[in-house]
């Protein structure tokens, strides 16, 4: 049998918006342990985001994550990547912590008192087993992302994509989730507008219009902010992005 593709790869994948292409035929080799995706506002992130996590069709190409087509094949997918979103509010939907944590378990085709089990452990292994009955609307912002980043790894992925989860949070809330994704096992895919986000990181590819204008190591980043200083100093609002 052959070896699945190890890491993230896509082959020519677009996705159009009415006739435009908002992600246009873009080839990507990404393997951990972080890589970063940098690009302006409206550059198609977010779109990015969603397509390779499955939660997209693409409109051409290919995308696999360590070998599972991640569009086709949603029961692999979830088990192999989880998501977390700028907005912990767009993820939960539960009334309580547990039944928060174990319901990607059960997606998974976990029995309830395994999924159970496991939304515990996870609650353990983050310091906060006193969540469990915790009401998820009395949450602070940062709380909910860290509920979400917990749910999420509950499950055990073995990426995880990250979609500007750190807008809006202050300082120390910020701090503290990095501790916990640094150490949480996953590789990690983070996707952001702010090079700060993704100081340290390896590898970077640099979105632009739906396409990459560059990728390879910290370099990049550097060449993207030299950019965005320069498109800052003469741009104009009313210029839409993207
Ligand atoms: N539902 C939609 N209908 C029309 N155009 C859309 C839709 N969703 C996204 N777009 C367009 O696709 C392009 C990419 O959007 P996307 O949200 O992926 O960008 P982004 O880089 O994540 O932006 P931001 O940093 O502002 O969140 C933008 O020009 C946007 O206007």
């Amino acid at each position: 049998m052959t070896q699945p593709i190890p890491g993230i790869q896509t082959i020519g994948m677009s996705y159009a918006i009415g006739p435009r292409r908002v992600i246009d035929g873009i080839d990507l080799r990404l393997d951990g342990p972080r890589v970063g995706i940098i690009g302006r506002n409206g550059s198609g992130k977010s779109t990015l985001s969603r397509l390779l996590a499955g939660l997209l069709q693409p409109s051409d190409g290919t995308i696999r994550v360590e070998g599972v087509d991640v569009w086709d094949d949603r029961r692999a997918a979830i088990a192999t990547l989880g998501i977390l979103f700028q907005n912990p509010e767009h993820q939960i939907i539960f009334p309580t912590v547990l039944e928060e944590m174990t319901f990607g378990l059960r997606q998974l085709g976990r029995a309830k008192s395994e999924a159970k089990d496991a939304a515990l452990a996870t609650l353990a292994q983050f310091g906060k087993a006193h969540w469990h009955d915790a009401s998820t609307e009395a949450l602070s912002q940062g709380q909910k992302h860290l509920l979400c980043l917990m749910a999420v790894m509950a499950m055990r992925p073995r990426w995880l994509i990250l979609d500007e989860p750190f807008a809006g949070l202050d300082i120390p809330t910020r701090m503290q989730l990095v501790r916990h994704l640094e150490s949480c096992g996953a590789k990690l895919l983070h996707i952001s507008h702010d090079p700060r986000d993704l100081a340290g990181y390896g590898h970077i590819c640099w979105l632009d219009q739906g396409r990459i204008r560059a990728t390879g190591g910290p370099e990049v980043l550097a060449q993207f902010e030299t950019q965005m200083l320069a498109e800052g100093a003469r741009d104009d609002l009313a210029d839409l992005a993207g």
